[in-house]
């Protein structure tokens, strides 16, 4: 029976090689973003992100990360513009974060690591479903979003209220009635580069879409992610932390910006 992949010293990004040889591949995500290094490309357009709150169902505890899932049957939330061509739809969105603020982001900046990174998943509507997306080389397009220690996020608390609800894997429940608009930052300026899943399966998939603009995060909310489990209800606790794979080989990849 082989042991799930993880975050921890038996399962985490070093070992994901093994049951996914990928891990290794030639567009592996994330990366630092060496900003001296991204090409402004005057072509790219500004992201256009049309998000409908109704059709937010629920928030689950994967025993990876909190996420957030949309209904995807039709064209109510959706990317358009940006690097990519064509409408992709919103699938969910989820956090990756640290065991303290000094770390919790995947992608990093000149070498900088962020507290944590929102990461909002899309699928090209070009194909049949996400799954069918999930394998193509343009199929998936993911925004990440920085997020910083500041003031408190009242629409990120709509997300903290309820992760009491879901604190231990496995767990979920109704979440209605969300606009993750709120959740962006109010300049769209990025960078935009050829990636993968961050996760196992690691599909090379994904045009990555990385917010140059933060938002906030109070430490009282951050320590609420943290307070999220691994485990699940009955087994020894294993608080959720740490749920980040580091940079990996650009191997010879651009990374272009929206603006000088
Ligand atoms: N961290 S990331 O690169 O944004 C990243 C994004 C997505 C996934 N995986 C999935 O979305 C799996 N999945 C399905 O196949 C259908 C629903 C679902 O959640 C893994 C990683
Ligand atoms: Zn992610």
């Amino acid at each position: 029976m082989s042991h799930d992949w993880g975050y921890g010293a038996d399962n985490g990004p070093d070992t994901w090689h093994e049951q996914f040889p990928i891990a290794n591949g030639p567009r592996q995500s994330p990366i630092d973003l060496v900003t001296a290094e991204a090409r402004y490309d005057p072509e790219l357009r500004p992201l256009t992100l049309r998000y409908d709150p109704s059709v937010s169902l629920d928030i689950i505890n994967n025993g990876h990360s909190v996420q957030v899932t949309f209904a995807d049957d039709k064209d109510a939330s959706t990317l358009t513009g940006g690097p990519i061509t064509g409408i992709y739809r919103l699938k969910q969105f989820h956090f990756h974060w640290g065991s303290s603020d000094d770390k919790g982001s995947e992608h990093t900046v000149d070498g900088k690591l962020y507290p944590a990174e929102l990461h909002l998943v899309h699928w090209n509507t070009s194909y049949p479903n996400f799954g069918e997306a999930s394998s193509k080389s343009d199929g998936l397009a993911v925004v990440g979003v920085f997020l910083e220690i500041g003031a408190e996020n009242p629409q990120l608390q709509k997300v903290i209220d309820v992760l009491d609800a879901i604190k231990a894997n496995a767990t979920q429940t109704s979440f209605a009635d969300f606009d993750p608009t709120m959740l962006l930052p109010n300049t769209l300026d990025y960078w935009t580069y050829d990636g993968s899943l961050t996760t196992p399966p690691l599909l090379e998939s994904v045009t990555w879409i990385v917010c140059k603009k933060s938002i906030s995060a109070s430490p009282a909310q951050m320590e609420k992610f943290r307070g999220l489990l691994f485990s699940v209800e009955g087994e020894p606790e294993c608080h959720m932390v740490d749920n980040y794979r580091p940079p990996q080989p650009l191997k010879g990849r651009e990374v272009r910006s929206s603006s000088k």
